[in-house]
């Protein structure tokens, strides 16, 4: 008798992407794990009037923010019905005929990101399969804004014009969200222990544009294809609210993290310029969404930034001697625009991947 051993060769699996903020990053495995999970922080108290228990909150914020990029917010005092109706609109959007949602196609607005994203349009990781996914995005319009409005500015967006409540509906969460980020820009202050009202002014006229997605479920295999390929966020923070799991974030050790949704939280992540202007104290994670959930998944990113004038000048408590500034000086409205422009350039044709 004799017997045999078989040796089945394990290939190294390293896989390189190049990102539109000019990094790159690897990963060894493409499988997701739920064994890390990223923080869960109750924010009631940034409504304390107490500056000690704001500041408290924020040293926990300050921490996400520099550890992993990403938390769960509870307790923030958002309506939640208001995303809810945005939700409800996004189906009633997304199941319009193709040629309803072309003809408010992004497309037609080179250097913004509002109006539709078509489905499997964009392959950011070079993938063998385009991502599975379609978007709708619109713009911060300043004769909405709940405490600073201006009809005299105009609006930049391309709105459908068959669905009577879309524009409203979409409109409502975001007045709400554009209060509240305000307010979480003052713990986000706090965290980086600089005066709390340092960047009010820098929001007093936002970016603050919003998305709907549309994921279906995907039958290809997460190795061909992502909902959303991974990517960092341009602006200062997101907060985004979904129906369904699929959101993955890649942590420090190199792993792939499945969030965990947690019922009327939202999941904030720290996005390109607010790293830039910490001098990467705090960080901008990579992140992507796989929807395996066997049902479609919709969500709602809203993308808070600073004033397009506003300079990314850093933070005086994030250089000092034996950490200067890392990256060049320019305004805000600057760095959209490049980011706006590579990227609707480079994920069309798909040239993320650095190595197969
Ligand atoms: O759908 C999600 O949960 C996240 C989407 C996202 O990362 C983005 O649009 O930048
Ligand atoms: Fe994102």
């Amino acid at each position: 008798m004799s017997s045999t051993t078989t040796t089945h060769e394990v290939e190294p699996r390293t896989t390189t992407i190049t990102l539109t903020n000019g990094k790159t990053f690897t990963f060894e495995s493409n499988v997701s794990t739920t064994d890390e999970q990223i923080p869960v922080i109750d924010v009631a108290r940034m409504y304390s009037p107490n500056l000690e228990d704001r500041q408290a909150l924020a040293d926990e914020i300050r921490e996400a923010a520099h550890n992993i990029g990403f938390l769960c917010i509870v307790n923030h005092g958002v309506d939640m019905n208001l995303a809810d109706q945005v939700l409800d609109q996004a189906k009633a959007f997304f199941a319009l005929p193709a040629e309803k949602k072309m003809q408010v196609c992004t497309e037609l607005m080179p250097d913004e990101y509002c109006g539709y994203h078509p489905m499997q349009h964009y392959n950011p990781n070079g993938w063998k399969q385009r991502d599975l996914y379609e978007a709708y995005n619109w713009n911060y319009n300043a004769a909405r804004d709940p405490e600073f409005p201006d009809p005299s500015i105009p609006e930049i967006n391309l709105w459908p014009t068959e669905m009577p409540d879309f524009q409203e509906r979409l409109c409502a969460y975001q007045t709400e969200m554009i209060r509240f980020a305000r307010r979480l820009t003052r713990m986000f202050a706090l965290a980086l222990h600089i005066p709390e009202d340092a960047f009010d002014d820098a929001v007093r006229r936002p970016e603050a544009g919003a998305r709907i997605l549309h994921y279906p479920r995907q039958e290809a295999s997460r190795d061909e294809q992502n909902g959303i390929g991974a990517h960092t966020d341009v602006e200062y923070f997101t907060i985004i609210t979904a129906d369904t799991e699929g959101l993955e974030v890649l942590s420090k050790s190199g792993r792939w993290i499945k969030v965990k949704p947690t019922p009327g939280s939202f999941v904030v992540n720290i996005a390109d310029c607010f790293m830039r202007q910490t001098n990467d104290f705090f960080v901008s994670t990579v992140h992507r969404v796989i929807n395996e959930s066997g049902r479609e998944r919709y969500s709602v990113p809203f993308f808070w930034g600073f004033d397009r004038q506003s300079v990314i000048n850093p933070i005086p408590t994030c250089v000092g001697d034996g950490n200067p500034n890392k990256y060049p000086v320019m305004t805000a409205g600057e760095y959209y625009l490049w980011r706006t422009r590579t990227q609707k350039k480079s994920w069309k044709i798909g040239e993320g991947k650095a190595n197969a």
